[in-house]
């Protein structure tokens, strides 16, 4: 019988495609990557990638063409409702938002009743509104939306904001985060009972790569007097693991820690004496 494969798609090229393949990478998923190719095969987990365009992605899914996808959680609001949510994976963060020119007064939702706005967007905009009781005419067009206003095709948009640049140098201004996205596994509502298996195998994979990215090991030294002080600022795994040093009234504290903990953490672990920290990267987690 042949072996059930589970079938992958990744964005073909654009912002997603290279994050998708290191974190398959990381997963120990290792994928011959002829640039060209629109599909490929693992060479030691039973998985086929498929290279496709983001927004044709919730199609295949709902197809069940694809069973699982890496993709940017804005295409699933705007025509993935039905498509399964999995893991957030962490990069591609943006924020899908309605912005004005610079030059407009802007005073909240209502100043845009009636106007035109220009988006790749339309469900996503058209549900927005409708919850805030606005109607507008919508104008959809698939690129360069930021021109839409200094061209006189709209007196508004709605599109993705990740620093704001691109907002800047078109004269606009960001008026309403609509929502927050970032890149997210997506899952085929029709996925088969033995696919779905290879896919907890990767889910738990990709997890343990997810916990090891936001987290770092930390070796300390510390003087015994504080050592319950210096505990109390360091919540590990399960508690810190403490060695005695060979100088005597000293120990060495490992522990794993959150990053943003850390950096928080440090000024005050300093104070009580903390010396010699080492912070070192984490290549897997589990949990
Ligand atoms: N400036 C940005 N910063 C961070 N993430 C972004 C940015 N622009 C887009 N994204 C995220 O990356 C995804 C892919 O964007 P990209 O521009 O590469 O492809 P696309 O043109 O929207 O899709 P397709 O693959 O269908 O051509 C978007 O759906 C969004 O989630
Ligand atoms: O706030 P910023 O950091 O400027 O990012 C926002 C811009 O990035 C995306 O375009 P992209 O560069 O992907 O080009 P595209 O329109 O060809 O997809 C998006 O469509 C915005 O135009
Ligand atoms: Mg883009």
């Amino acid at each position: 019988m042949k072996k059930e494969k589970l079938r992958i798609a990744i964005q073909k090229s654009g912002r997603l495609n290279e994050d998708s393949l290191k974190i398959l990478k990381d997963a120990g998923v290792s994928i011959d990557n002829g640039k060209e190719q629109l599909k490929a095969s693992a060479r030691n987990f039973p998985v086929d990638v498929l290279y496709l365009r983001n927004g044709d992605i919730p199609q295949y899914l709902r197809d069940g063409v694809v069973d699982v996808a890496i993709l940017g959680e804005n295409v699933l609001v705007e025509k993935g409702k039905d498509i399964i949510r999995g893991e957030k994976l962490g990069f591609s963060k943006c924020r899908v938002s309605l912005a004005v020119p610079k030059s407009m007064k802007y005073n909240g939702i209502q100043d845009l009743e009636g106007k035109k706005i220009a988006t790749s967007y339309p469900n996503t905009v058209k549900e927005y509104l409708t919850k805030k009781g606005i109607t507008a005419d919508l104008h959809i067009i698939n690129g360069s939306v930021e021109i839409a206003p200094n061209i006189g095709l709209a007196d508004a948009i709605c599109d993705i904001v990740s620093s704001g640049s691109t907002l800047f140098k078109n004269n606009l201004k960001e008026a309403e985060v609509m929502l927050k996205s970032e890149a997210i596994l997506a899952i085929s509502p029709k996925i088969s009972e033995e696919r779905q298996q290879i896919l907890d195998q990767l889910q738990f994979r990709i997890k343990s790569v997810l916990n090891a990215r936001t987290s770092k090991y930390i070796l300390l030294n510390a003087p015994n007097d504080k050592l319950d002080d210096i505990i109390r600022l360091l919540p590990g795994m399960r508690s810190p693991t403490v060695l005695p040093l060979a100088e005597e009234g000293w120990s060495s504290i490992h522990t794993v820690i959150n990053e943003e903990r850390f950096w928080e953490v440090i000024d005050e672990l300093k104070q009580q004496g903390a010396e010699g920290l080492l912070v070192v990267p984490i290549e897997k987690m589990v949990l």
